[in-house]
């Protein structure tokens, strides 16, 4: 489609509108109406409240422009997000773990509950708050040698039901109960065989030209019907997370306090730094 060419990133002289928090930018093309967020919190993208905030803003802002579509991707050039900062979660306090857990929430909420066409430019590793990101979307191209997955039983901790949605609702539930129980990361070719993610691509620029061809998909399709169409597809999820909202931050809040579980973290986290130093 030639508006669609007119969209590969860099030869693009399409105008466009940017705005950004201290952690997000975004990109609405003026032709297209698409609008590309892009993660920056380096060097992992790793999920802080502040992050969390920056995101949630910045995918209402989105919505609320009435752009065409939502892209999401990262400024890292190969994390697409590490999940949940463990140093927010590491010797925190209560009240810190529960905003911290809720601000989780609220950026799921508006990205799964997002009635734009959104899709992942998965341009890095997305393990497990990363894969929930990529997944809450409706389309996914990723980069090779990258794993994305939901390894939380890996790390010896529970997703909660809400938390599993996106994948639950991407992969067939026999493959989704296998790797969700065995905390499996998927390599982004185990990732395609499986179906969690719908292309392989060669670069950012790439991914992010397929992620455009996708949400061109609904050019033709009028917005409402497409976005209540959508709805009715994640409404009963959307309905169950809402009952138990409260609740589950008071879960996450109880578990992630524990002893075990702190030192669980730090012991993790001590791994993560001597890998980094190797
Ligand atoms: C252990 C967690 C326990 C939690 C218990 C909670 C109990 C309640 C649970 C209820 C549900 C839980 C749901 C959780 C959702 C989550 O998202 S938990 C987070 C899980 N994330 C990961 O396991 C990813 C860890 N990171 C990596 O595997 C790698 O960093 C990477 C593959 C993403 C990237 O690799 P690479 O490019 O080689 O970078 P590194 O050198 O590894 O890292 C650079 C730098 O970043 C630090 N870092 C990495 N990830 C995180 C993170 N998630 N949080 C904070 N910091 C992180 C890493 O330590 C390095 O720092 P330094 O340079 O050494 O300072």
């Amino acid at each position: 489609m030639m508006h669609l060419n007119l969209l590969r990133l860099g030869a693009c002289r399409v105008p466009s509108r940017l705005m950004s928090t201290k952690s997000t930018s975004v990109e609405i093309n003026d032709k297209t109406g698409v609008a590309i967020l892009s993660m920056c919190r380096p060097p992992v993208n790793s999920q802080n409240v502040q992050f969390l905030r920056d995101l949630k803003s910045s995918i209402y802002e989105i919505e609320n422009n009435k752009s065409r579509g939502l892209i999401l991707t990262s400024a890292n050039s190969n994390v697409f997000s590490a999940g949940l900062d463990i140093l927010e979660m590491y010797n925190a306090d209560k009240e810190q773990l529960g905003t911290l857990w809720t601000e989780l929430q609220n950026v799921w909420i508006a990205l799964y509950g997002s009635g734009l066409p959104t899709a992942a430019a998965i341009n890095g590793h997305a393990p497990a708050g990363g894969c929930l990101l990529a997944t809450a979307c409706e389309y996914r191209a990723m980069l090779p040698n990258c794993v994305i997955g939901l390894n939380e039983t890996q790390l010896g901790i529970i997703a909660p039901k809400w938390l599993m949605s996106g994948y639950q609702n991407i992969l067939p539930q026999r493959l989704a109960e296998r790797a969700l129980t065995q905390g499996r990361l998927f390599t982004t070719e185990e990732a395609l065989k499986a179906g969690l993610i719908d292309e392989i691509v060669n670069s950012k620029e790439e991914a992010l030209e397929k992620c455009l061809n996708f949400i061109g998909t609904f050019a033709k399709v009028n917005p409402l019907a497409r976005s209540l169409t959508k709805l009715q597809f994640r409404a009963a999820n959307i309905k169950e997370f809402e009952k138990i909202r409260q609740k589950d931050v008071e879960d996450f809040v109880s578990l992630a306090s524990r002893p075990e579980v702190q030192k669980v973290m730090g012991d993790y986290l001590e791994n993560l730094k001597k890998k980094s130093k190797k």
